[in-house]
């Protein structure tokens, strides 16, 4: 079974704004609310594609009760620990004249050492050989940087296989721990390394640093241009699929949850991996943070070709 963990859930908020500018008074066309942060994101796709999965994380206020509601609605198993404190909203402003996205993302509340002892011990109880854990996004004020990298060493020494999506120092921090799995985007690679990526060349060469911690696998997503994977024995590349783009928010999550699917399947790797294309460019194709179709997932499936480097 796959476990999602978000620590940092939202309430994504997404305005459509024709023409947005900034300095100047922007008239909205519509509105729409979606339970959001990446590892719930990925329990949604998770369910999208057949799957199942249990969200974990942190959740208060009305914002909360949202997530929570939305989930259940959705048939989405989930064991949240509640905080006094209201749940992030975060704000994704499209402009689909000038084809733009923009993300305004709150920090969070601030955690409790209560609190935060409950969610780590919530799961460890799901840290077991039969289970795949998911840790993604952000993490709310006074958690320290090396939370991922002390939950996925817990989780490994219990036997599950771990996932890794977040940026900065908790992604340095939490490479070290070797998860099974990461997957940067090309921005954050080149943003926590403090390095340009010019072409596929330097992508390996930094995701072969990456293995050498112990990660079996790196994935680097490139947005449109599509994704390169790389192992020990490995590397190829998936060149993007054009579509008609509604919102990128979730597109990563989208990835990361056909890649943590087709893990608990026991799927091979390059399966997954075609899956996990296929499916973050269904997810472009619809509005806000809304999962991808699974009738979108299997037409772009047929058109997916891994090129070996
Ligand atoms: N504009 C786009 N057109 C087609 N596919 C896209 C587009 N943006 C993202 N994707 C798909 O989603 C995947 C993840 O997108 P990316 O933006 O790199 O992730 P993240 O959301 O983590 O920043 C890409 O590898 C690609 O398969
Ligand atoms: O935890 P972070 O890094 O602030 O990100 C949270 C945001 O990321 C999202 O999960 C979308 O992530 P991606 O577009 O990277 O897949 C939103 O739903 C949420 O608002």
């Amino acid at each position: 079974m796959v476990i999602t963990v978000t620590l940092n859930p939202a309430l994504d908020k997404t305005i459509q704004i024709n023409n947005f500018t900034i300095d100047s008074v922007n008239r909205v066309n519509s509105v729409r609310l979606d339970a959001g942060g990446k590892g719930i994101n990925v329990s949604k796709v998770i369910k999208e594609l057949g799957g199942y999965s249990i969200a974990v994380g942190l959740i208060g206020g009305k914002n909360g009760q949202f997530i929570k509601k939305y989930l259940d609605n959705l048939g989405i198993e989930n064991d949240f620990i509640e905080l006094d404190s209201e749940t992030r909203t975060n704000i994704k402003i499209i402009d689909p004249v000038n084809q733009t996205n923009t993300d305004i993302n709150e920090s969070g509340p601030v955690i409790s050492e209560d609190s935060l002892k409950l969610i780590k011990d919530t799961i460890m109880k799901y840290a077991t050989e039969d289970n795949v854990i998911v840790f993604s996004g952000s993490v709310p004020k006074g958690v320290g940087k090396n939370i991922y990298k002390d939950l996925i060493l817990d989780s490994k020494k219990r036997g599950a296989k771990t996932i890794l999506d977040t940026e900065g120092e908790l992604f340095l921090e939490g490479i070290k721990s070797g998860p099974y799995l990461v997957k940067p985007n090309i921005h954050e690679l080149e943003k926590a390394f403090k390095i340009t990526l010019r072409d596929k060349k330097d992508i390996v060469n930094i995701s072969k640093e990456i293995i050498r911690y112990g990660v079996n696998y790196v994935v680097v997503s490139l947005g449109s241009k599509g994704s390169i994977f790389v192992s020990k024995d490995i590397a190829g590349y998936i060149d993007g699929i054009k579509v008609n783009v509604k919102s990128t928010v979730g597109a990563g999550d989208s990835m990361v949850a056909a890649l943590a699917l087709a893990l608990d399947r026991n799927d091979p790797f390059e399966e997954g991996m075609k899956l996990a294309a296929a499916t973050s460019t269904a997810s472009v194709m619809t509005e806000g943070s809304q999962t991808g179709r699974i009738e979108d997932v299997k037409k772009i499936l047929n058109k997916i070709r891994i090129n070996y480097i």
